[in-house]
């Protein structure tokens, strides 16, 4: 059986972490994870249940009753995340689940029961996972760790770009301050903040197209999958 290793993608909002993941992931057929799926969906689980995040109780109640999983979507390509039977890959990507999920995402007991679930997955290696927190946290003896980056304006306009065609009322200036807020909770919580991992590969995608960033992140892969060690600036 070919040798597989875990691949991590951690990183700013809106960076293309889930993009160069799923590219990466078909290329290599591997199995895709966007945990930041995860932490969206138990958001609109609390949003809908009316849970208080800052109530223990409250939340340990509700994660009890959450039930998350992914299923391959042949459409997309891409796996889509199920809460409680309900597919709401579309509903997670609202801007009011984004502008609640960084709070919800720092409750230590979200984050224990979005971690356990996100190492089981990984078990067999042949995984590609994206997040913030995956190198280092959630998988630290992961063999291949890439920490990406690109310029905020244009990570704003990509975003913008995206939203703005399921939602044509929304403005640059919400997807903007809605991307400073997360990256700023992400950054400064007090478990798991987002940072790069000592043993992380920067890539800044600011001017590279998805082809171009496979390209750069497969060739990573490749040399790991040989055993060679990468010049950081590869
Ligand atoms: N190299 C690229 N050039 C242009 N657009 C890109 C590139 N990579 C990704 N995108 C686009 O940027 C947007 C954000 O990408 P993606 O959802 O992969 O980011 P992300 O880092 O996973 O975001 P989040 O952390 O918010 O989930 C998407 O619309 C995607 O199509
Ligand atoms: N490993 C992770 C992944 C995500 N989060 C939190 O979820 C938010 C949404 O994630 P996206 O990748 O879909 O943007 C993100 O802003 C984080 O608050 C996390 O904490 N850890």
């Amino acid at each position: 059986m070919a040798h597989k290793i875990i691949v991590t993608i951690d990183g700013f909002s809106s960076c293309g972490k889930s993009t160069l993941a799923k590219q990466l992931a078909r290329e290599l057929n591997y199995v895709f994870i966007d945990s930041g799926a995860m932490y969206r969906a138990i958001t609109l689980y609390f949003l809908r249940n009316h849970v208080n995040h800052e109530k223990s109780a409250e939340v340990k109640k509700a994660l009890h009753n959450i039930e998350l999983w992914f299923e391959f979507n042949e459409r997309s390509g891409r796996s889509d995340i199920y809460l409680n039977g309900e597919n709401v890959e579309a509903l997670i990507r609202d801007l009011l689940v984004s502008e609640h999920v960084s709070a919800i995402a720092a409750v230590k007991e979200v984050r224990e029961f979005a971690v356990d679930q996100q190492q089981k997955m990984g078990e067999k290696k042949g995984i590609v996972m994206d997040g913030r927190d995956i190198g280092t946290t959630v998988f630290p003896d992961a063999e291949l760790k890439i920490f990406m980056t690109a310029d905020p304006a244009v990570r704003v306009e990509r975003r913008f770009k995206e939203l703005f065609e399921r939602n044509p009322d929304i403005t640059l200036d919400e997807v903007r301050i809605n991307l400073e807020m997360r990256d700023y909770m992400d950054s400064n919580r007090e478990i798991s903040p987002l940072r790069k991992a000592d043993d992380a590969l920067v890539l800044d995608n600011s001017n590279l197209t998805m082809e171009e960033q496979l390209k750069v992140a497969h060739k990573w892969v490749k040399e790991r999958l040989k055993g060679e060690s990468i010049h950081p600036k590869a």
